[in-house]
């Protein structure tokens, strides 16, 4: 996918999007964060970030969605090569190179996808051989999904989503994403969410994943997952973007086996039969005009992952 050149030496790590299978959002803790029961499902829209050894610290990007990321030191692949180089005392500082092709702040993790990469890639780069945990311990610091984008395939999570725990599961499933022209931000949905849970009265349990999930997941029946399907932050996303519905709507009469938002949103992720049935539905989706853009991909996919260098 890369679109540009890299610079000489550079190590490039591809990372997937993810799907919320199932999201219970628990009670908001102290820390203003919010209890999570997940599972996750890694799938095949990737970025490419590639960093090299540089005068200072630097990001570039390219791709459908480059135009709507920070290029300052607010770009989370940037904070997670400095949170490196700062934990391991490495004076050097780095380039990095982003081929965007997760849509930007559109409940699928790009950011967090980017940072993940990045934390491989300098680990590389830099000769660290940093084990899994270790990874992963910097992962949870820069952001409650960093985790999951380097472990991808199927998982649980727990605490505030950046606790993994493996899932039985089998088989691969095919995904129809519609994608909305402008995202909606993560804290604002939370906010939404305790809003409307207080003005009902809602009492919050403690989250749990239902038996139904891990059940269709272990089975790999398109049909059962489909059913299952479910998330808690959905009504604060139709609350703050009412169209949203339409399209779930839309999409489950066009013949999806199940539709739900895709963490926070705006993205509609649509569960279907195979591969041919996602392109009928992509075909119907894209004539109904209810979303700018149709992505079409599967899961679950690897984490993020060292590309090998090209031999010469
Ligand atoms: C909603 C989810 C579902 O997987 O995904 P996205 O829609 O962002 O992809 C995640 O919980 C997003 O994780 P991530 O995007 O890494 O969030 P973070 O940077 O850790 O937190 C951003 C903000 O989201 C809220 N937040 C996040 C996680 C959590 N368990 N409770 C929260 O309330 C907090 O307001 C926090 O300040
Ligand atoms: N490398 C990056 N890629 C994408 N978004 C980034 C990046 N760095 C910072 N951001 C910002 O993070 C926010 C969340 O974007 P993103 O992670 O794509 O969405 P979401 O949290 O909905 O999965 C956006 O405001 C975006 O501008």
């Amino acid at each position: 996918m890369t679109v540009a050149p890299t610079l000489p030496g550079a190590v490039t790590v591809r990372v997937p999007a993810k799907v919320n299978l199932e999201l219970r959002v628990g009670p908001r803790r102290p820390d203003g964060y919010h209890a999570l029961a997940t599972v996750y499902q890694a799938v095949s829209l990737h970025d490419e970030v590639s960093v090299a050894r540089w005068d200072d610290w630097e990001v570039v990007a390219a791709g459908p969605y480059a135009e709507r990321i920070p290029l300052d030191g607010d770009n989370l692949a940037v904070r997670a090569a400095r949170l490196v180089a700062d934990r391991w005392q490495v004076d050097e500082r780095v380039s990095i190179r982003i081929d965007k092709d997760i849509p930007v702040a559109g409940g699928m993790a790009g950011g967090s996808a980017d940072a993940a990469a990045t934390l491989l890639a300098c680990d590389h780069l830099w000769g660290l051989g940093l084990d899994r945990d270790e990874l992963a311990e910097l992962a949870a610091s820069l952001g409650s999904d960093v985790p999951f984008s380097l472990a991808g395939g199927n998982a649980m999570g727990s605490g505030r989503g950046e606790q993994l725990a493996p899932v039985l599961a089998r088989g691969t499933f095919h995904w129809v994403f519609a994608i909305s022209d402008t995202g909606l931000s993560t804290p604002q949905v939370y906010a939404e969410c305790d809003r409307l849970r207080e003005r009902d009265g809602v009492d919050v349990p403690e989250p749990h994943v239902s038996a139904e999930l891990m059940a269709a997941l272990r089975s790999g029946e398109p049909a059962a997952l489909g059913a299952a399907l479910h998330n808690d932050l959905e009504p604060a996303a139709f609350s703050l973007r009412p169209q949203l519905r339409e399209l779930r709507d839309a999409g489950v009469e066009f013949g999806a086996l199940g539709g739900v938002v895709s963490g926070s949103g705006p993205t509609v992720a649509f569960l279907t039969e195979s591969h041919e049935a996602s392109l009928d539905l992509s075909v119907s989706l894209a004539a109904s005009d209810l979303c700018r853009d149709l992505r079409r991909a599967k899961g679950p996919v690897h984490g993020a992952q060292v590309v090998p260098a090209p031999r010469d």
